[in-house]
């Protein structure tokens, strides 16, 4: 400690010296003259954005960071659009300039028109790469539209609504387990909401994606549930904002996926919050491990049996399926997808698809047991359909008008992915601002779905009945509902996730009722790339069979 303290004082005393020398003197005045520039002069007096409204740079070098990391995601850039309107610019650290859009010409021009020129930053997608392998969420322009074509058929309606049936095996553990707690517990228990439906989506999507039964609704040691707890319990504003830090750093992105990176993590530690990188690296690890295992018992499975191939559903049959039609086409082709790639895409969807369906689902309820009435009315519309038939198919369950409203109204007040990022590719005019390239701009979707412009007063409260009311002159169906944005890098799980969402709660509604778990109860979202509840949502969960046999 002693010797470290010393080295310092004499670095420090060896800087002033340096400094005090004429060529010290003048690095260090041309210094202190481009941080002046950077985070004074250019975005107050010349850069393009000045004139655009917003909170200013009241802090030149923490800019409106601490808020944007401190407060829940988004809630600060929506008091912002309420004041100063549809684009906002506001400050990261050091005076770097950020612009907000949420009009519909703003969000047309960026993801769909030009998307090309509005690709995800860098930063965002090492981010990616790193927690959900390097697939469709990461890569950009032909690599992205070739892939999205080879990937679009898992995604096909008839494919989708074979799986539908698959959803319920998992759906219905659920239900016995948590009847089974009730059981126990008299009748009414308070269930922590969140990891539950994390379990659930998990089971759900290893067999949709792999054909794989994960069972970590049963078994509370599954590798692979482990690590995904570990990894989302790491996700909050602060370590991304960190990690957007790190991973601007060249080769840093390169390290933390390498087997080298793996082997030497402990380096980690020395970083501000490296402990939590080093779990992350961990956990990355682990997860990359099992999905590798998957995919070979999956191509053993598949040439042990080849004649099931057909029969197969899950995404990756039909991607070995794919492949192996490719090579029988044409076998020196070396145009056909690795077992590398295969783990990436693989993961992407593991990781896509199985946390934000749960936070969807949570917060479905949390709104539910807060609005009893619209609770009641779901549960009226479901209890003949699943006395008729618990497990409905997927035309069954889009046909129940009032759940549908339900479903469409939580993912527009509470959606799971509240915010995305995109970098201008070039200088330009977005909605009438000119946006020179390099720009990081932010579409804050939770922003954009409580639109009151839109929306109208009552923009933010959870209202399902307002899906059945005609909607006001500027409601634009594409881009004033946009949990899962819209164009080429729109969501490929959309119709999958809405299903899925619509059979879970389609059961849970049908078995239990849900209720705040005490007075005065207030949920907030503690994370950044999806809205995972800060405490796990506990929710006061009563049997209704129960209550009716008494
Ligand atoms: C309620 C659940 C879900 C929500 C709210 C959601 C939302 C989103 C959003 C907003 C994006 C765009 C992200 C961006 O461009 O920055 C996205 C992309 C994506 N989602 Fe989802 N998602 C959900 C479920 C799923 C499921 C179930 C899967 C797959 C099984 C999935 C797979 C993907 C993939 C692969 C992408 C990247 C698409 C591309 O760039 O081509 N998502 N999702």
């Amino acid at each position: 400690m002693r010797t470290t303290s010393n080295i310092l004082v004499i670095a420090f005393n060896y800087a002033c010296e340096i400094m005090t020398t004429y060529p010290g003197r003048t690095v260090s005045g041309l210094t202190a003259a481009l941080f002046v520039y950077r985070i004074f002069l250019y975005p107050t007096f010349l850069s393009p954005l000045r004139n655009v409204p917003g909170p200013g740079l009241q802090n030149p070098v923490l800019g409106q960071y601490l808020t944007v990391i401190q407060e829940e995601v988004c809630i600060p850039m929506r008091e912002w659009t309420k004041v100063h309107g549809r684009t906002v610019r506001y400050f990261g650290l050091f005076g770097k300039e950020r612009i907000l859009f949420i009009s519909p010409e703003a969000l047309h021009q960026m993801f769909v028109q030009e998307w090309l020129s509005y690709p995800r930053p860098a930063f965002l997608r090492n981010i990616l790469g790193l927690v959900a392998g390097y697939g469709l969420l990461t890569v950009t322009g032909d690599e992205h539209k070739q892939l999205r074509k080879a990937m679009n058929p898992a995604f096909s309606l008839s494919n989708l609504m074979a799986q539908t049936e698959m959803y319920y095996d998992h759906i219905e553990s659920l239900v016995e387990i948590l009847k089974e707690q009730l059981r126990n517990a008299s009748g009414e228990h308070i269930v922590p909401i969140y990891p539950w439906a994390g379990k659930l989506t998990l089971d759900i999507i290893c067999d949709t994606a792999f054909g794989y039964k994960t069972r970590s609704l049963h078994d509370t040691d599954n590798e692979l549930a482990t690590a995904y707890h570990q990894l989302v319990s790491l996700q909050s504003l602060r370590n991304i904002a960190q990690l957007a830090a790190f991973m601007s750093l060249p080769g840093f992105a390169k390290f933390t996926t390498s087997e080298w990176g793996y082997r030497n993590r402990r380096i980690l530690r020395f970083l501000p919050s490296g402990g939590s990188l080093e779990l992350l690296v961990d956990c990355m690890h682990r997860i990359r491990g099992i999905s590798a295992q998957m995919l070979r018992e999956k191509i053993v499975d598949l040439s042990v049996s080849p004649h099931d191939i057909g029969t197969k559903k899950d995404i990756m049959s039909l991607l070995v399926q794919a492949r192996q039609a490719e090579l029988e086409l044409n076998p020196t082709t070396t145009d056909v997808i690795s077992d590398k790639a295969m783990i990436d895409q693989i993961l992407t969807f593991l990781s896509a698809g199985h946390e934000t369906t749960a936070s969807g689902i949570s917060w479905t309820l949390w709104l539910l047991a807060k609005d009893p009435e619209s609770q009641h009315r779901l549960r009226e519309e479901i209890a003949p359909v699943y006395a008729a038939n618990p497990r409905p198919d997927y035309r069954t369950l889009k046909s129940l008008s009032w759940l549908d409203c339900v479903i469409n109204e939580s993912l527009r007040v509470l959606p799971p992915v509240p915010l995305t990022i995109r970098e201008a590719g070039k200088t330009a005019y977005v909605d009438g601002v000119l946006v020179p390239k390099g720009t990081i701009i932010t579409c804050p979707i939770r922003v954009v779905n409580t639109w009151k412009h839109v929306w109208g007063e009552d923009a933010e409260d959870f209202r399902p009945s307002r899906w059945l009311e005609p909607m006001s002159k500027d409601y634009n169906p594409t881009y004033s509902h946009f949990p899962f944005i819209a164009g080429p890098h729109a969501c490929i799980g959309k119709t999958m996730a809405v299903s899925e969402m619509k059979a879970v709660i389609f059961a849970l509604i049908a078995n239990f009722e849900f209720e705040p778990a005490y007075e005065g109860q207030i949920a907030r979202s503690a994370a950044a790339i999806t809205m995972k509840p800060e405490d796990g949502m506990p929710l006061r969960v009563t049997a209704i069979c129960r209550r009716e046999s008494e």
